[in-house]
């Protein structure tokens, strides 16, 4: 079996000591050329664990190794960071006196300048900037700002790139965009990516595998579909997916009998149809998503969601057979 290209092993690093702020006690590794997207609410330790793997922290315990060999921490090297890794952060860390085609390729040697000059062309091809090519950084929006410093962080060869909100700058229809062209350049390089995400959606699409954090503790690990499918924990399943969650009394009024734990479903495992085993619920409101509408639903007390891809079907105040098609135990 391939040697994992990242091993974090048993590691703690907490910003104050005593306190649970920062990361505790995670281990897991990381595969060549897999996309590895770290999800968790705000303060679950994200950007912390990323500044360990990078070497920009002091851990306090444990350690991350990249091919087999420790990570040195800030105090042990002169430059910190590892010299295989790019990261791209929040605050973009570009030239913002130089224009978008010198900041990309600033990244390549000057021995063969015409494969530099394609190599950053393609770059800014990859991720549809060409047309800043000769704009100031102080000229461009967030967004494109941010398109700037992926395409430089990706134009050398690189092993691991660690992406820190990469889509926080981005609207919706570039960030599917954005999302699709990472996915499509580090399929091609081979590059290791490793994202740091508050929106689920972003690890869901693009990851080989989900890292759930809570309270600077791993959670969960696996790939995006079964992780959503079978969460290990409430936290996840209301992260991933909104879930439904419902105490043993109030799964019981709506015919869930659970003896431990607590009844968790998704939206969408709630079927509107008239079957055998459905119930009749009351339309309590209706939520308009684009595509679909989200109802809220309510029987013997209990208010649930479901989601209506017929929109219009039903309406506010009407009366529906809803069937819970799946639940899970947490
Ligand atoms: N330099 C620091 N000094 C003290 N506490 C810190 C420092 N950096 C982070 N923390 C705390 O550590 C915890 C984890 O922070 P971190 O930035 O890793 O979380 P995050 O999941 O990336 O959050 P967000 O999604 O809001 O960026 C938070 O409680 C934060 O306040």
């Amino acid at each position: 079996m391939e040697e994992p290209i990242i091993t974090v092993k048993n590691l703690t690093k907490q910003h104050q000591a005593g306190q649970s702020s920062g990361v505790s006690d995670v281990s897991f590794d990381i595969k060549k050329g897999n996309i590895i997207a770290i999800l968790g609410e705000s303060g679950s330790g994200k950007s912390t664990l990323l500044k360990c793997i990078y070497g920009l922290l002091k851990v306090d315990s444990g350690e991350v190794s990249f091919k087999g060999k420790r990570i040195f921490g800030p105090d042990e090297q002169l430059i910190p960071g590892h010299k295989e890794m790019k990261m791209v952060t929040q605050d973009f860390s570009l030239n913002i006196y130089a224009k978008v085609y010198d900041n990309i390729a600033s990244m390549l040697s000057n021995t063969n300048i015409q494969a530099k000059q394609e190599k950053t062309m393609e770059m800014m091809q990859h991720l549809h900037i060409e047309h800043l090519k000769d704009k100031k950084i102080t000229q461009l929006s967030g967004g494109e700002q941010q398109r700037v410093a992926i395409a430089k962080a990706m134009v050398s060869d690189t092993a691991v790139l660690l992406l820190d909100e990469p889509f926080s700058q981005v609207d919706a229809l570039l960030k599917n965009q954005l999302r699709a062209d990472i996915k499509r350049v580090a399929a091609e390089t081979g590059v290791t990516v490793v994202m740091v995400s508050h929106d689920p959606a972003d690890g869901l699409f693009l990851a080989d595998e989900l890292l759930i954090l809570k309270d600077g503790k791993l959670l969960q690990l696996g790939n995006p579909a079964y992780v959503y499918n079978h969460p290990d924990h409430i936290y996840t399943a209301q992260l991933l997916g909104n879930a439904v969650v419902l105490n043993a009394e109030d799964a019981a009024k709506l015919g869930l009998e659970i003896k431990t734990g607590q009844a968790v479903f998704y939206p969408e495992w709630v079927e509107l149809k008239n079957s055998w085993n459905s119930k009749r619920f009351e339309v309590k409101d209706v939520y308009y998503k684009g595509f679909y509408e989200e109802l809220l639903l309510e029987r013997n007390g209990v208010v649930i969601r479901a989601i209506q891809l017929n929109r219009g079907e039903h309406k506010k105040n009407d009366h529906v057979q809803a069937n819970i098609t799946r639940f899970l135990t947490l």
